[in-house]
């Protein structure tokens, strides 16, 4: 039996604005129960690339498959295994919980659309919100709102975008449980982006560090920072961020 492609192969991809490469030739995969951290400072190519992943963006050049379907010349069978949650892209305020998972699934395409609701809402503890618009919620609960609309069509690869930012950390820690319980479930794989790298030694299995749109690093976040002679991950995110052209010439382990 040949074994099943990953959930996200990315070969050579490039964007490239003018003379600039936002994002120039990142090469990686995502594997089924995998949740792999997209790191790196401000402007290092990280939106470009999940944009890219989305469909939003055209590659300037390389290829992104989706479970081995290649998203450029197969589009809507790549993006119906795809789904995602960003803070940026909060859910219509003036719709109810239970609106918004509808007209969402609705455009998936969900097939038994009103039972996926009631198993979501209840998954994620949004019962008793059902009925309230989404704009009134504390920033947990449109976080838990989202994240119900993102496993609507029950993804094989799940884009998160700072899943936790502006959360306490009670709240965060029960978002990333669920995050977690999501990828244990086994048919899928987690890209996760964070600017908080304790979360992310928590939570990834596997972490990509992007500087001026390069992979610069990439390995278990448990570990890479020792073998780069950093006591944390903060520590090695910090010396990469500022010193990228350095790393870039040392040779990998
Ligand atoms: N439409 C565009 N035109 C020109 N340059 C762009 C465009 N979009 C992004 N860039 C540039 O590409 C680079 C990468 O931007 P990107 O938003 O992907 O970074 P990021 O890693 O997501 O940063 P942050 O952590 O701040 O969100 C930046 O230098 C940005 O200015």
């Amino acid at each position: 039996m040949t074994p099943s492609p990953p959930v996200l192969s990315v070969q050579a991809l490039r964007k490239v604005y003018g003379e600039r490469a936002a994002v120039d030739g990142i090469s990686f995969d995502v594997g089924r129960r995998e949740i792999v951290g997209l790191l790196g400072p401000n402007g290092a190519g990280k939106s470009t690339t999940i944009n890219m992943l989305l469909g939003v963006l055209e590659p300037s050049s390389g290829t992104i498959h989706i479970e081995g379907v290649d998203l450029a010349s197969h589009r809507v069978q790549a993006l119906e295994r795809t789904n995602f949650a960003a803070v940026y892209a909060p859910l219509p305020g003036n719709l109810t919980v239970a609106q918004n998972l509808r007209v969402f699934g609705l455009i998936y395409g969900v097939k038994g659309l009103s039972a996926r609701i009631q198993t979501l809402l209840e998954e994620y503890d949004l019962q008793r919100f059902r009925d309230t618009k989404c704009g009134v919620l504390s920033s947990g609960e449109q976080t838990r709102v989202s994240l119900a609309k993102a496993m609507l069509n029950q993804p094989r690869l799940l884009l998160l975008d700072e899943p936790t930012a502006s959360l306490d950390p009670a709240t965060a820690v029960d978002i990333r449980t669920r995050i977690q319980a999501f990828a244990a479930r086994g048919d899928s794989g987690v890209l996760w982006t964070s600017h908080n790298m304790y979360e992310v030694e928590a939570v990834c299995d596997r972490v990509l560090f992007l500087a001026r749109g390069r992979v610069l690093l990439q390995g278990d976040p448990k570990t890479l920072p020792r073998e780069h002679g950093h006591a944390t991950l903060e520590e090695l995110f910090i010396a990469v961020a500022n010193e990228p052209l350095a790393l870039e010439r040392q040779p990998l382990p």
